[in-house]
């Protein structure tokens, strides 16, 4: 199995980039001893102006063949993290690599959010994507320390 986030936009050095680095290496650590592998990211930048399509392109290229994709759109499924957790569990058990989408300031292309197996919301707001990308991390960190039964995560 792998794990990757494909995100539109480059994280600059500052507090976004360091909370996904925090969380991304405690998910590693955690991860280790209940199989879930290290998250490979890839940061997508469209030329300026290139517009929804261009950049849906770049992401379509960046996504491993084969991986179940997770798209976050804010009209996304809402889910609890103990369901996040055991769909993640699910994508592992059947050696499935999973890639996770982040779109960019226009959002996803309609036709690439069309090949989502599962899209997900953060809440039905729409927040920037660069905290998306934040959030994201620290769900999959809950989500490893609650498979690996570490008690993070309070109901
Ligand atoms: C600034 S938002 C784009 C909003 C855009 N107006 C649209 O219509 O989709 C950038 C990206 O952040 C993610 N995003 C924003 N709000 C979200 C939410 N509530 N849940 C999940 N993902 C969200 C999505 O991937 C979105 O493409």
């Amino acid at each position: 199995m792998r794990i990757d986030i494909v995100a539109a936009g480059r994280l600059k050095k500052g507090p976004e980039a360091a909370m996904v680095d925090d969380y991304l290496a405690r998910f590693a650590r955690t991860g280790r001893g209940i199989g879930l592998p290290p998250v490979g990211l890839a940061e997508i930048e469209g030329r300026r102006g290139g517009g929804m399509t261009a950049e849906a392109e770049l992401i379509a290229r960046a996504i491993p063949a084969g991986a179940a994709l997770v798209m976050l759109d804010e009209r996304g499924q809402q889910v609890t993290s103990p369901e996040f957790a055991a769909r993640l569990a699910g994508f592992r058990d059947a050696a499935r690599d999973v890639c996770f989408v982040i779109g960019g300031a226009d959002g996803l292309d309609p036709a690439l959010r069309a090949r989502a197996d599962w899209q997900i919301a953060f809440g039905s707001m729409v927040w920037p994507h660069l905290l998306v990308r934040v959030m994201l991390a620290e769900q999959l960190y809950r989500a490893a320390t609650i498979l690996a039964g570490s008690p993070y995560h309070r109901d």
